[in-house]
């Protein structure tokens, strides 16, 4: 995509994906407001997998409960999606084993969840329709899912359904705050987080309704176990080919990450109680578990960002940002991920391999290939990038501290194209997320909506010894370091621990910090005055 067309998208010249949506459904409002009843109600899980606080599927259940038919809930799975949002074998996964956890939930509730594979993204909107078609279903409810193509999916879905004589309700769930309701005094959309955050604030406590959690349904209306038996019998489908982790992996991920609701509400309640006071000075430290590791929990859908932000806000004695700084900290951590959100609605362009600021797309990167494999195996002779990068591999997550130092040194220290590294993380992280990570990789190779210059460029040394102090991350994770004692443990090479890591086989450094940073800043700079 050229830069004048992401232009057009900033100066509103070309419609936006969630424009096509809104205007799906004002258009087609008196046509759908005429349908009937039906005999059912679909609720299409997506990125929702959970029954404690979705606005869709309260919704739903409301109207079923109403009309006393039945709700019937529906999840498709989709190699094609999966492959194009490069979504980890981990994540599948982890979907798969949520969707199980789902599916006993409901049907303590009477409710049925039909799943299926469908191997054509295309063929998705047809076969929602057929099969809301063959339950007697004239009511469809889904929450939206804000990426590019979903929005535009949806859109015609609606017009599909609409048609077809059903009525689809797509919901705004995901974010605490709807993206786009937020604006600054000019009229326009933040691109700066702080006075986004300042604003978030403000406008939640006008409308406390936002922190309104949803009830989680009863048990279904009608006869469902009769009407609907065979749905009660549906299958978890099996992960595609594409998707499939050893038994070794899913065992590990298993432990790691048990799936369902249940799980995160529990780690909810226990962070918050254990950790959440200690959270402001502790986060970024990297021996022990410090944050919540909620993100996996927050990517399916099995726990709500607003669950989240409203329990935070009643154990800080009913204040978002006022009272105890651990909580306010964890909070604004929280608004980063609506924030992340709100910008890929407003520019799309985002999602098509775009980064945010035009004027970086004439950065000159590299592409080697060896060095890139290094990074990714961790062995680029920087142990604490290295330690992050095998955290990585082992558990299919990363702490956020290392999140920023590794997508720094990528981008910085190898000067390689930081796209490479935003596709590495998506095909990795258990909680892989198009509009954080993008944020993320943005951030650390200053190409995306950071106000701060490129020339911060985190310092892996400094970074080792401030982080992880004693070196305890990095003997975790990296073994050949084990014996190095003392602060050599951050540079062995250059500390005296040389002969230790070259006897256990640990690489030199692949590049000179130093003589990177000035490449790096030569290229920054050039590329800004072409
Ligand atoms: C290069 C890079 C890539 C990233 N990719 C992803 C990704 O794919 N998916 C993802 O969920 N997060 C991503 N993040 C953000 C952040 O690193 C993770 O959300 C966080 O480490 C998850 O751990 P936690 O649940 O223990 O977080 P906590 O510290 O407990 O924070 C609670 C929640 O707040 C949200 N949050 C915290 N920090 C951020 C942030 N900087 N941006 C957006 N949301 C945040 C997350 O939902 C997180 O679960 C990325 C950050 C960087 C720098």
């Amino acid at each position: 995509m050229s830069n004048e067309r992401c232009q057009a998208y900033t100066d509103g010249d070309l419609e936006r994906p969630i424009e096509t949506l809104q205007k799906a459904c004002r258009e087609t409002a008196d046509q759908r407001q005429s349908i009937s009843m039906g005999s059912a109600v679909v609720h299409w899980f997506k990125s929702d997998l959970r029954l404690h606080d979705s606005r869709a599927l309260h919704t739903a259940y409301q109207f079923a409960k109403e009309n006393q038919v039945p709700l019937i809930g529906l999840y498709i799975v989709s190699p094609e999606d999966w492959t194009a949002h490069l979504t980890s074998p981990a994540r599948a996964d982890f979907t798969l084993r949520t969707l199980k956890r789902l599916q006993q939930d409901l049907g303590e509730l009477d409710i049925p969840l039909h799943m299926e594979t469908q191997e054509k993204r295309k063929a998705i909107p047809k076969r929602v329709v057929e099969l809301c078609q063959q339950w007697g279903a004239k009511n469809l409810y889904a929450n939206i899912e804000y990426e590019v193509d979903e929005l535009r999916r949806e859109a015609r879905l609606v017009r599909l359904c609409a048609d077809s004589d059903i009525n689809f309700t797509p919901t705004h769930d995901t974010c605490v705050v709807t993206p786009g309701v937020l604006t600054s005094q000019q009229g326009k959309q933040y691109s700066v987080y702080t006075p986004w955050y300042r604003s978030w604030l403000a406008f939640l406590k006008e409308n406390p309704d936002y922190l309104e959690v949803s009830e989680e349904p009863g048990p279904n209306p009608g006869n469902a176990r009769q009407q609907f038996k065979d749905l009660f019998d549906c299958k978890v489908p099996a992960a595609p080919k594409t998707h499939t982790l050893s038994d070794e992996d899913q065992n590990r991920f298993e432990g790691l990450y048990p799936a369902g609701e249940h799980e995160a509400l529990q780690r909810l309640d226990n962070f918050l109680e254990v950790k959440g006071k200690k959270y402001e000075e502790s986060r970024s430290m990297l021996s022990g578990e410090n944050t919540s590791v909620l993100s996996p929990y927050f990517a399916c859908g099995a726990l709500s960002a607003r669950t989240a932000v409203v329990t935070a806000k009643r154990t800080n004695k009913g204040y978002l940002d006022r009272y105890d700084p651990g909580y306010m900290a964890w909070i604004s951590e929280l608004a980063w991920r609506d924030f992340y959100r709100h910008v890929l609605v407003n520019w799309p362009f985002i999602c098509m391999n775009k980064c945010f600021k035009p004027e970086n797309t004439n950065i000159e990167w590299e592409y080697d290939k060896d060095q890139f494999q290094a990074w990714c195996e961790g062995k680029t002779g920087f142990p604490i990038v290295d330690a992050a990068m095998r955290q990585l591999r082992h558990c299919a997550w990363m702490h956020n501290r290392t999140r920023m130092v590794v997508s720094s040194f990528l981008t910085k220290d190898l000067m390689l194209d930081w796209r490479r590294g935003e596709r590495y993380f998506m095909e990795n992280l258990i909680d892989g997320d198009f509009a954080s990570n993008h944020g993320g990789w943005g951030f650390g190779s200053s190409t995306g909506v950071d106000p701060q210059p490129y020339f911060r460029i985190f310092n892996p040394l400094r970074q080792s010894e401030r982080f992880d102090p004693e070196g305890e991350y990095i003997r975790h994770w990296v073994p050949e370091l084990r014996e190095v004692s003392g602060k050599a443990i951050h540079e062995p090479y250059a500390k005296g621990a040389a002969a230790i890591a070259q006897k256990n086989g640990y690489p030199r450094p692949i590049v000179d910090h130093a003589e990177s940073r000035d490449r790096a800043l030569g290229r920054f700079k050039s590329a800004l005055q072409k």
